[in-house]
């Protein structure tokens, strides 16, 4: 190629090098092994609100919060090391605000000299869109888990739960208590009443029980119509018992009238209460058609009440079924 030709052609790829960079979206951000800025393109200077001078006698932690001299020292020899990755970071612009930025470092050597030459784009919106995401998957969650009426936790959530925790009971032979409460003579409140009452009614009663069942790891819910379902890991049959009565006293408590009740004149519920104690395994299904009897006995010995009955198995030493 002719002199001349030569000089054009490395002309017009300056050109197109030049455009580039100056038109390109993401910032250019060359820094040399001191973490000093020595070269921004107009995307930096535009984004970070600095002109390309101010920059470039700055060091990388005056504009990112999560740098210090000694961060960036981890950081160049990791860039030594690796010589092209990416990362996500923090750039402050002049004006206060915290960009989130995606770095893509490359190790450039030149002329003896090394430097961390990086692409960095903001990914504000990104951010954005992923904390929407997050919130709204929470949402969704904590919708699928929860009761609409009480806002305790639902028959799914309960179901799921027993499941596990029956499993742990026996992984760490520790004791596992069900309560079950159901509030007495419902159907004549709601004849009195009307259901828009006794929806209040649920939700209150719902909100004692969640206030009286205060064991590290309970899970309360609803488990349909008017009966709910508390689990206790690690409870013992004695505890579950005070457990039940203390939520029987909160539901007395709330002294909503019941003028059709034959039990007394407010709201009332029975409990009945299940403890599950040694290593012979229980299914979830069994677990709760023993708590259920034990309901059954409280309903069927006046309402009102709590009846109790605990399952052991031989490797615990606790003596075998008994009911109380
Ligand atoms: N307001 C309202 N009532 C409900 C809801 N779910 C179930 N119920 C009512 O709860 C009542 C339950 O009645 P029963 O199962 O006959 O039991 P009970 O009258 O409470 O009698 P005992 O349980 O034997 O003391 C029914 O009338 C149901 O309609 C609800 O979400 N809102």
């Amino acid at each position: 190629m002719a002199e001349n030709d030569e000089a054009r052609e490395a002309s017009y790829r300056a050109m197109l090098t030049q455009v580039t960079v100056d038109k390109l979206a993401d910032m250019i951000i060359w820094l040399d092994e001191h973490g000093r800025y020595v070269f921004v393109n107009p995307a930096t200077t535009r984004l970070l609100g600095y002109s390309a001078e101010e920059l470039e006698g700055l060091h990388v932690w005056d504009i990112d919060p999560h740098f210090d001299e000694a961060r960036w020292r981890e950081h160049w020899a990791e860039v030594v090391a690796r010589k092209s990755f990416r990362l996500e970071t923090v750039n402050r612009s002049r004006d206060g605000v915290d960009i989130p930025i995606e770095v893509t470092v490359n190790l450039v050597e030149y002329g003896g000299q090394r430097f961390n030459c990086s692409i960095v784009r903001d990914i504000t919106e990104r951010k954005r869109f992923e904390a929407e995401l997050r919130a709204l998957n929470d949402r969704i969650y904590r919708l699928s888990v929860t009761d609409a009426l009480t806002g305790l936790a639902n028959r799914r959530h309960f179901d799921i739960q027993l499941d596990a925790e029956s499993r742990r009971h026996l992984q760490w032979d520790r004791p596992l208590s069900l309560v079950l409460a159901d509030v007495d003579a419902f159907k004549a409140f709601n004849d009195a009443h009307g259901h828009v009452d006794g929806d209040r009614a649920l939700q209150r009663v719902a909100a004692a029980l969640q206030d009286a069942v205060a064991v590290p790891g309970a899970t309360v819910a609803r488990y349909g119509g008017e009966e709910f379902a508390c689990i206790l890991p690690g409870t013992s049959h004695t505890q579950a018992l005070a457990v039940a009565e203390q939520a029987r006293l909160a539901v007395a408590a709330l002294d909503i009238a019941h003028a059709h009740s034959d039990v007394a004149p407010h709201v009332t519920a029975s409990l009945g209460v299940l403890t599950v104690e040694g290593t012979q395994p229980h299914t979830p299904d069994a677990l709760l058609r023993l708590a259920d009897g034990a309901l059954y006995r409280a309903k069927r010995e006046g309402r009102d009440r709590v009846v109790g009955v605990s399952v052991s198995s031989p490797t615990s030493g606790v003596p075998a079924a008994g009911a109380g």
